[in-house]
C-alpha cells in the first residue's frame, strides 16, 4: 500500500509506506481523534528506503549478506534470544544486529547524494547549529505537572537498548562530545579523532579528516565567544561507506552498533565479547562487586577513558552491557537497578530449580527481565509519551487482553529508524532537569546535586546513602516540560569536566541530523500524511507564530527547515508528549519494535519460545516500574504504584509489599525438564 502525498518544495513526490496503522492528516488541535486505521498486515518494510520493496534474499543489497552486520552461517531456533540479535528473524538472521544501518522512512538528504552535509536550497550552508540552539532552545524552567523525572530517565534506558551511533563514545569533552572519539573497529582506520580540542580550538584533524564536522561558534555566542572558543567538537558517525559495505557512489548509511531489539542489550551486551566479562558463570548471575553492603557492577578496566571525570582510577567506573552507562548518575542508577533485578531473578530461579545449570538460570532470568522490561515500556512508559488511545488504535498495545497477541511479522525490519533515533526520540532531551534531588524515606528534600558536576563520574552513587536518596529523587522530582526550553546543564555545560563551560547537546542533535542526511521537516510531514507547509506562514498552523518568525530569520527557505528543529517546536498532540510529526515517527518505530521481535513477550505463536499463559498473566499483573525500584534499591520501603507519575491523591505512597509482584513459582519445573 503506497500513499501518494502532495508535492512539497524541493522534494517532489513523497511516498510513504507505514509498517504501522498510521494516522491521517490531522492538525494538533484535532488531537488523537480520527487516526486512520490501516490494515495491520502490511507489505514488507526493509529499512533501506521506505518506498522500495525489500531486496531479494541473498542479493548484494540484502543486509544479511553485507559485511556491515554479519549473518551467522546458520540459525538454530533457540528458546533464548542470541546476545547479538542474530536469528531473531530466521529468514533474515542479520536483521537487528549490531553494526547495521539505521532504518529510514525517507531517502538520504546529502548535499552530494553520497555523504556531504546537506546545504540550503540556495546552495549556501545551512544555518549554524549552535545559533539555532541559542535562539530556539533557550533555558526556562517549566516543569511537567504530572510526570516525574524517572519518566525522563527511563527514556534514556529505552534509547540505549535500541541504538548507538557508530564511532561515538560517551567519554566526551567540552566540545560537545568526543574528545578522542573512538571509532569502533571493523576496518575503520580512524582510531581516535578530535576535531575541536578542550579549549575550543580547531585541531589539525578538523580540516584534513573527513570524519570531522566541528560546530563553529557563531559571533553572537554569549558564552563561547568571551572564552575565545572557536568550535564545539563533532565527529561524524561511521557509515557503510567508511567500511566499504556500499558502493562508492551510493549514499553513506550511518551505522548503529547495538542490537535494535528491545532486549536489554544495555544490561547483557550486544556481542559475546561484551557479555563474557560481565557474566559470573555461577548461579546464572551477572558479576557484581559488594561495597558498603550493596551490589555494584564490575569495574571498567579503562577508568580514565570510560569515566573521564574520575579523579583516580580507583573510583567506581562501571562495566555493563553498554558503553554509555557512566554518562550521568541517574542513568547509571537505573542500569544498576536492572543488573540487580537480573541477579534477584536468577537467585530465586536457582532456589526454585536447584537442578538447573548456570546457563539455564542465566537465560531464564534474562528472558523474564526482558519480558518485564517490555511490559513496563509498552504499558507504563510509552502511553505517557505516545498517548494511550493512539497506541491502542495503532496496535501497539492491547490493554485487558487475555492470552497471547500473535502479531509477530517477519517482514518488518527491526532496524531503528534514523528519523526516530536522530530526531524524534531526541526531542525528549527537553525533559532533562539540571539538578537531582536527594529525597528521604519520608519524602523530604535533603539535598541536591548539579548534573554537570557528575557527568562520567558515577562515584556519587556510592557516597553515603546517595543511591537510595537519588532513587526516591527520581520519583519525586517533576520531569521538565516537553517544550522548546532546555536546561543549560546540557546546552552550555555538557561534559564540561574541569572547564567552566562544556558542549551543547541541542547543537549536537542538529548537527547529527545533518551528519545522517535526515529528511527535511517538510518531507517528514509529507511522509506522515500531515499537511505540508509551502511557506513559513503555513507552519503557524502547528508552530507558534513567534517560533516561526525566528525560523524565518534563520533559514533561507521553508524547504531548508530541519526535522530535528521544527519537529521539536510543534504544539503537542493532546494526550502525548510530542507534536504530530514526531508522534508519527515514534508510533511507527515502536510498532516495528514490537511486531519485528519474534521473542516479544506477548507472542505465543511458537510454543518453545512463549511464556505459558499463566506466566504471561503474571508478568502483566506483576511487572511494574514501582516493583523494580522497590526490589532493587535496598532502602526504598514505600513507593507510589505508578512510578513514572508524581505522588498525588490518585497515586499515593504505599508500602512496597502492597505493590503486585510476579509469581516466580510459576517457573518451578520438575527435575529433568531442562537439559
Ligand atoms: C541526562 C540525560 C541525558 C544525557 C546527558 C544525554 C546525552 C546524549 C548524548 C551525548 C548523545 C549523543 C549525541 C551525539 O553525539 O549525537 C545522546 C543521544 C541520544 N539520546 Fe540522549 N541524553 C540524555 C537523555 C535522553 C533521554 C531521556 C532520551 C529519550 C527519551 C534520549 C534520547 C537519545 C537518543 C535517541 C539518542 C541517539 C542514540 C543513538 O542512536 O546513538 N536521551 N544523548
Amino acid at each position: 500500500v503506497f500513499v501518494t502525498l502532495p508535492a512539497n518544495p524541493g522534494q517532489g513526490q513523497v511516498f510513504f509506506q507505514s509498517a504501522s496503522p498510521q494516522f491521517s492528516s490531522q492538525s494538533a488541535a484535532q488531537g488523537l481523534q480520527g487516526f486512520l486505521q490501516f490494515p495491520s498486515q502490511r507489505r514488507p518494510v526493509n529499512g533501506f528506503g521506505f518506498s522500495n520493496p525489500p531486496p531479494p534474499l541473498g542479493s548484494a543489497q540484502d543486509p544479511a549478506t553485507q559485511t556491515c552486520g554479519l549473518a551467522p552461517p546458520g540459525c538454530v531456533n533457540s528458546r533464548y534470544r542470541s546476545i547479538d540479535g542474530t536469528c531473531n528473524n530466521l529468514r533474515r538472521p542479520a536483521w537487528g544486529v549490531p553494526q547495521t544501518p539505521y532504518g529510514r522512512l525517507l531517502p538520504y538528504n546529502y548535499a552530494d547524494g553520497v555523504s556531504a552535509l546537506p546545504v540550503s536550497v540556495t546552495g549556501q550552508p545551512l544555518p549554524n547549529p549552535r545559533e539555532i540552539s541559542l535562539q530556539l532552545f533557550p533555558e526556562k524552567l517549566l516543569v511537567d505537572p504530572i510526570w516525574n523525572l524517572n519518566a525522563m530517565q527511563w527514556g534514556q534506558i529505552i534509547t540505549h537498548d535500541m541504538s548507538l551511533t557508530a564511532g561515538v563514545t560517551q567519554s566526551q569533552g567540552p566540545g560537545g562530545q568526543a574528545a578522542g572519539t573512538t571509532l569502533q573497529g571493523f576496518g575503520s582506520d580512524k582510531e581516535s579523532v578530535t576535531c575541536c580540542d578542550d579549549s575550543g580550538q580547531l585541531t589539525s584533524d578538523a580540516v584534513t579528516n573527513p570524519a570531522c564536522a566541528p560546530i563553529l561558534v557563531p559571533p553572537t555566542d554569549p558564552i563561547q565567544v568571551p572564552l575565545g572558543g572557536q568550535c564545539l567538537n563533532f565527529v561524524r558517525t561511521a557509515t557503510t561507506r567508511d567500511r566499504r559495505c556500499t558502493p562508492p557512489q551510493a549514499p553513506a548509511e550511518p551505522l548503529s552498533v547495538v542490537t535494535a531489539y528491545m532486549d536489554l542489550s544495555l544490561v547483557y551486551g550486544s556481542s559475546q565479547g561484551q557479555a563474557q566479562p560481565i557474566r559470573a558463570y555461577q548461579g546464572g548471575r551477572l558479576v557484581t562487586l559488594v561495597r558498603g553492603g550493596q551490589e555494584w557492577p564490575p569495574q571498567d578496566p579503562n577508568v580514565t577513558q570510560t569515566c573521564e571525570s574520575a579523579q583516580s582510577s580507583n573510583e567506581p567506573c562501571y562495566l555493563t552491557g553498554d558503553i554509555r552507562t557512566n554518562q550521568n548518575p541517574q542513568l547509571a542508577l537505573l542500569q544498576i537497578i536492572l543488573l540487580r533485578e537480573h541477579n534477584r531473578l536468577a537467585d530465586t530461579l536457582a532456589h526454585l530449580n536447584p537442578h538447573w545449570s548456570d546457563e539455564i538460570v542465566f537465560q531464564e532470568a534474562r528472558r523474564i527481565n526482558i519480558a518485564q522490561n517490555q511490559h513496563i515500556n509498552y504499558y507504563e512508559y510509552l502511553p505517557i509519551f505516545l498517548g494511550y488511545e493512539n497506541m491502542i488504535k495503532n496496535k501497539l498495545i492491547y490493554p485487558g487482553a487475555k492470552g497471547y497477541i500473535n502479531d509477530y511479522n517477519p517482514s518488518v525490519d527491526p532496524a531503528i529508524l534514523d528519523e526516530h533515533a536522530t530526531a524524534a526520540f531526541r526531542h525528549f532531551h527537553t525533559l532533562i532537569r539540571g539538578y537531582l534531588s536527594y529525597i528521604s524515606q519520608d519524602r523530604q528534600l535533603i539535598g541536591a546535586v548539579r548534573l554537570s558536576d557528575w557527568f562520567n563520574r558515577p562515584l556519587i552513587l556510592e557516597l553515603g546513602n546517595s543511591f537510595n536518596d537519588l532513587t526516591r529523587g527520581l520519583t519525586v522530582d517533576n520531569m521538565d516540560f516537553s517544550d522548546q526550553f532546555w536546561t543549560s546543564e546540557i546546552t552550555q555545560f555538557l561534559f564540561k569536566r574541569n572547564n567552566t563551560f562544556g558542549g551543547d547537546l541541542r547543537a549536537t542533535d542538529i548537527q547529527r541530523g545533518r551528519d545522517h542526511g535526515l529528511p527535511t521537516y517538510v518531507a517528514a510531514r509529507g511522509a506522515c500524511g500531515l499537511p505540508v507547509p509551502h511557506s513559513f506562514q503555513d507552519m503557524t498552523d502547528y508552530i507558534s507564530e513567534e517560533n516561526v518568525r525566528i525560523m524565518e530569520s534563520i533559514y533561507a527557505s521553508p524547504a531548508d527547515v530541519e526535522l530535528v528543529v521544527a519537529g521539536s517546536l510543534e504544539r503537542l498532540v493532546p494526550g502525548a508528549q510530542a507534536g504530530p510529526t514526531f508522534l508519527c515517527i515514534l508510533t511507527e518505530q515502536f510498532y516495528r519494535t514490537r511486531v519485528a521481535d519474534r521473542y516479544f513477550y506477548e507472542n505465543g505463536a511458537e510454543r518453545e519460545i512463549a511464556f505459558s499463559p499463566s506466566q504471561l498473566e503474571s508478568i502483566r499483573h506483576g511487572a511494574s516500574m514501582a516493583r523494580l525500584l522497590c526490589d532493587n534499591a535496598n532502602d526504598v520501603r514505600v513507593m507510589q504504584p505508578q512510578a513514572f507519575r508524581l505522588i498525588g491523591e490518585s497515586n499515593k505512597l504505599v508500602p512496597c509489599e502492597a505493590i503486585p509482584a510476579i509469581d516466580l513459582t510459576l517457573w518451578q519445573e520438575p527435575v529433568g525438564h531442562f537439559k
